[in-house]
């Protein structure tokens, strides 16, 4: 296994993403959440954007999954989804380039394949396959992903589920043969241990811990519901 692949193992690791709109936006404020999560115990982070990745960074010096949205989730494979992303978010200082891993298509016509075999060879980097099924990840694994994360689970159709998608992390580790991170709607300390305990190599927090405009949103709209 890869070094700072096996170094993640059994961590937490903390999402420092605010996007344009959200009062928190900026590699000022992203490099602050850096900071504030080393100093709770974070042992990992993911980061979105050039500057983002170089200011959490060097904030830090924590490994940094770094990853480049372009578009949103609406528009399909919006995680990094061409080599010329990639190749943006290594130079900025990623230690672990991440990119969509489902079967869509991509916005440049290449295969995952292509795309991760490139980030090997020409930015020595280990790829993450963020994806949302079984069958999703067998791909990614043939194409050569070199850990899998469970991030689009809810997000490639249909509603967006509450909580995290542990089954899909349970069915991954049990078909994959790939280190698999648990990633996307885990909300609690609970829930997080469930994730180690059914296997999951590190995980990945994001918008519970660094975004308080959702999480101030949550508040609201629990007290909103208990008056009606
Ligand atoms: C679907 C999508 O766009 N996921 C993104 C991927 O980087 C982020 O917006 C999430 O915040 C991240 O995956 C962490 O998940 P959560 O914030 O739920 O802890």
């Amino acid at each position: 296994m890869n070094t700072v692949i096996e170094a993640l193992k059994g961590g937490l690791i903390v999402s420092c993403q605010a996007a344009p709109g959200n009062p928190l936006h900026g590699p000022q404020f992203m490099a602050a959440m850096a900071r504030a999560a080393l100093q709770g115990g974070a042992i990992g982070l993911r980061a979105e954007g050039t500057q983002d990745v170089t200011a959490v960074a060097h904030a830090t010096g924590l490994p940094v999954i770094g990853i480049r949205k372009v578009g949103s989730v609406a528009d399909g494979v919006f995680i990094t989804p061409t080599f010329q992303d990639a190749e943006a978010i290594a130079g900025a200082g990623a230690a672990i380039i991440a990119t969509d891993g489902t079967a869509r298509p991509r916005p440049d016509g290449q295969g995952l394949s292509s795309l991760i075999k490139r980030i090997h060879e020409e930015l020595a980097l280990p790829v993450m396959a963020d994806v949302d099924s079984v069958e999703a990840a067998d791909h990614a694994q043939q194409a050569g992903a070199d850990v899998l994360a469970t991030t689009l689970s809810g997000y490639t159709g249909g509603l967006v589920p509450s909580g995290p998608d542990i089954d899909l992390l349970r069915a991954l580790v049990r078909t994959s043969a790939l280190p698999v991170i648990a990633e996307g709607r885990y909300w609690t300390p609970e829930s997080v241990v469930e994730a180690t305990e059914a296997g999951a190599h590190a995980v990945v927090v994001g918008t519970a811990i660094t975004n308080p405009l959702e999480i101030t949103r949550r508040f609201a709209a629990a007290l909103d519901a208990g008056r009606s």
